[in-house]
């Protein structure tokens, strides 16, 4: 199949790479960040917020959507594209990961899980081909398969034989009816285990897919560990097609995993945080409820080119966060999509001209990381 990723060029100095990856409503610039849209919304943003702060591609979730308000519903309104009126590239997550996470009493057999929604305690059974149903009625433009998704806990032969499973899932899924021109990701898991993650590896780039996530990071493992698995993960990798790590991550994260060679991340931290009080700047996170901003006249982040920087001051973001203020949860969602997004784009104009190294030398000075 003519692949949709075309890669447009390689940083000398380490695995970054940028590309564009074509899909049915556009192309999106890789490396790139995804919003989480779990429930047809960005949280506390319009679709025209979105497209102010750059948004060049969503994340929605099919056990979400698929338990309310129904996939069928969304695409009798005409596909989740116009039911939420963002007409630019979306990816759905599988359900995989919500189901062993979000779902009560689950029950795993070769066939699928068996889960009580955590709305209303209703029984359900997804499988593969369900999930790709869904995705397909959806509309969404990539679409992801059917993973087991191992607790970070659990142990080397759980791990061993749920890759097995997740791999005969993905055959499912390859098989399953889906949209013409809609993309399917495999997910690769293997835990924290290079051996099994290879294996896993293996045996989903055998079944070949339109591009390549891995799986089962970000589950509250050591950092260290996560980036040993990036590390090791990335020179296995197909280099033609976009290699995705899921729920990854804080601002450093972003710039370890596009150092070694990763294309598309998504993550909850920045919306999430932002309704906490919890914002990102050039010079590191800080919790706009703080009394020293109190008299603050300054901008949230000098160095950010924002809508909400140019035009509010910390003290006022600290007196709509302290007043419970729906729009602290805008102006800070705002923000913080926008520092990641932007984020986003110095590194790809950073790896344009070889010079990660020095970007991730800077970032590190200012973030006052070490
Ligand atoms: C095991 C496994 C696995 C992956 N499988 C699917 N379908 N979605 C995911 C979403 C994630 N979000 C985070 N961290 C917030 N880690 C994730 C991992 C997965």
């Amino acid at each position: 199949s003519t692949s949709l990723f075309t890669l447009l060029h390689r940083d000398a100095s380490c695995g970054a790479r940028l590309g564009s990856l074509n899909t049915l409503h556009g192309a999106i610039e890789t490396p790139i960040f995804m919003p989480v849209g779990t429930n047809a919304t960005v949280k506390a943003m319009t679709p025209d917020d979105l497209l102010a702060v750059n948004a060049q591609i969503i994340l929605s979730n099919t056990y979400h959507l698929y338990l309310r308000p129904g996939h069928r519903l969304v695409e009798q309104l005409g596909g989740l594209h116009s039911f939420m009126n963002w007409h630019r590239p979306i990816l759905t997550d599988s359900g995989g990961f919500q189901v062993f996470s979000l779902g009560e009493l689950r029950k795993i057999s070769e066939e699928g899980v068996r889960f009580q929604s955590h709305l209303d305690g209703s029984y359900h059974f997804l499988t593969p081909e369900l999930s790709i149903g869904i995705q397909e009625a959806l509309g969404a433009d990539i679409i992801m398969c059917f993973d087991e998704c191992p607790p970070a806990t659990a142990e080397y032969d759980y791990v061993s034989r749920s890759l097995e499973m997740t791999t005969r899932w993905a055959r499912r899924c390859k098989q399953a009816h889906r949209r013409e021109g809609q993309q399917l990701f495999g997910i690769i898991q293997g835990g924290m285990h290079y051996d099994l993650r290879a294996r896993s590896l293996e045996q989903i780039f055998e079944i070949g897919f339109d591009g390549y996530a891995l799986g089962g990071l970000s589950v509250g493992e050591e950092k260290e560990q996560m980036y040993g698995v990036m590390e090791a993960c990335a020179p296995l990798m197909p280099q033609d097609h976009p290699r995705y790590i899921m729920g990854i991550g804080a601002p450093q994260d972003l710039v370890e995993a596009v150092w070694h060679g990763y294309d598309m991340f998504d993550c909850v931290m920045p919306t999430r945080n932002a309704r906490n009080g919890m914002l990102f700047t050039s010079q590191g996170r800080i919790n706009i409820k703080a009394k020293i901003f109190e008299e603050d006249s300054g901008p949230l982040d000098p160095e950010c080119g924002c809508h909400v920087c140019r035009n509010y001051s910390r003290a006022y973001l600290r007196h709509l966060y302290r007043a419970g203020e729906i729009l602290a949860s805008n102006l800070n969602t705002y923000h913080n999509l926008y520092y990641f997004l932007d984020l986003m784009r110095q590194m790809r104009e950073a790896i344009k001209n070889d010079n990660l190294a020095g970007f991730r030398r800077e970032f590190y000075a200012k973030q006052q990381i070490h």
